[in-house]
């Protein structure tokens, strides 16, 4: 298992012989060097937004106006990044947040299980997205020990719902992430301007047409007629789920359930109350809605709501100080997102490896420093809104 506070040391000790790390050590130089490595529409397509891309960059900025509080005198060398989710230990709190692309930022087009394998490596779980290069199957059998759990994006067919949850039980997922935020797809002006829709071009799909009841709908197989295939699927991706819907979507699976893209405290405890296990607090990286608040400043809120159930949370972390600063604001694990497409995009599970190693050992220098030295010292009179 990857040891991620010795990351400092190593590189120090590395520089004594004249070696300096060949991947990037800041999110800025990370972003940059992304955007040169990915082809434009990927990037486009990774880096972009909805609308003027207001929500997104506010899901950033909105992290400057909470600051941690320093306490002295606190220091421990056995400080514990663990956390509990659905009765597994984690050895850090933070996951990959599921990226429907990841499977074509990586040179060879297998970036699910690229990703898969950085999971496996670091202990760090995966949310394997819905739509992905590879089979669900084969990327589940890229995670080693570490558990992952699968993100849906219901399909308008509620037996095709059905059969990608029971394949993501069989296939030993931990847990389904039921996407709410994304029944349609957002207003998005990079890719409108270029028309591109990777989906629309086949690609990411692999989940779907190796679907047994997909596949029953079409009158040729996705291999022998892939443009019906491709239209069948943009016709059913997204389900308009309503609050009617949870109980059958709950039904489907007696794995933890989690519902992904909750902001408000009520749609918190409903979920809750119809048997949701965790709540996940996200805008999509402002893919989907423009002019919105920040997820960050979203968090507080739900967290105190549903104190009973783990909550997660992504959108706009960048370094250890968004992780420190979303724990103390009551996530129980945080989510990395876009960094880690771009370290796939310039070294594959090493890069993905690499971003949370970074990630990891800033947030655990930065608790220490703190004085801060375990996820449960991490409460509301760690942080404060400046
Ligand atoms: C290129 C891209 C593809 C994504 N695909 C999915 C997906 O398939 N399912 C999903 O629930 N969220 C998806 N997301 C949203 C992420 O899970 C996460 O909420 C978001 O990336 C967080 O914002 P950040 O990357 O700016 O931190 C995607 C995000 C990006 C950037
Ligand atoms: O790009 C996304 O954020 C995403 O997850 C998605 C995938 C398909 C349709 C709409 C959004």
């Amino acid at each position: 298992m990857v040891n991620f506070g010795d990351l400092q040391t190593e590189i120090y000790l590395a520089g004594l012989s004249g070696v300096v790390p060949s991947l990037p050590m800041s999110f800025a130089d990370l972003e940059r060097r992304a955007e040169q490595a990915l082809p434009p529409g990927t990037w486009s397509y990774v880096a972009g937004g909805a609308g003027d891309e207001h929500t997104q960059r506010s899901n950033r900025t909105a992290f400057d106006h909470w600051g941690l509080v320093p306490r002295m005198l606190r220091a421990r060398t056995d400080r514990d990044l663990s956390v509990e989710l659905f009765g597994t230990t984690f050895p850090t709190p933070v996951f990959l947040a599921p990226i429907g692309v990841i499977g074509i930022c990586t040179q060879d087009g297998h970036g699910d299980l690229a990703t898969a394998r950085a999971s496996a490596a670091t202990g760090v779980p995966m949310v394997a997205s819905t739509l992905s290069q590879d089979p669900l199957e084969d990327v589940a059998s890229e995670l080693g020990e570490t558990p992952g759990f699968f993100q849906l994006y219901c399909p308008t067919d509620p037996e095709v719902a059905a059969s990608l949850v029971q394949r993501a039980e069989a296939a030993g997922y931990r847990g389904i992430v039921v996407t709410l935020d994304t029944w349609v797809t957002g207003w998005r002006p990079r890719d409108l301007a270029t028309s591109n829709f990777p989906q629309l071009r086949g690609r990411c799909l692999a989940t779907y047409f190796s679907d047994p009841v997909f596949r029953s709908r079409l009158e040729k197989s996705p291999e022998d007629d892939p443009g019906t295939a491709i239209l069948t699927w943009a016709t059913m991706f997204g389900r308009p789920l309503v609050w009617d819907d949870l109980a059958w979507l709950r039904s489907l699976t007696t794995l933890p359930m989690v519902v992904k893209g909750v902001c408000h405290p009520d749609d918190a405890r409903r979920a809750v109350d119809e048997g949701i296990d965790g709540i996940y607090v996200s805008t999509h990286g402002g893919r989907q809605a423009n002019g919105g608040l920040a997820a960050i400043d979203c968090l507080a809120e739900v967290a105190a709501a549903v104190p009973d159930v783990p909550v997660l949370f992504d959108s706009g972390v960048r370094s250890g100080s968004d992780v420190v600063k979303a724990l103390a604001l009551g996530a129980t694990a945080v989510g990395i997102g876009r960094p880690y497409a771009y370290g796939a995009a310039l070294a594959g599970t090493a890069g993905v490896v690499h971003v949370l190693r970074t990630i990891l050992a800033e947030a655990d220098l930065l608790m220490a420093v703190d004085g801060y030295p375990t996820i449960a010292d991490l409460g509301p009179d760690a942080i404060r809104r400046t």
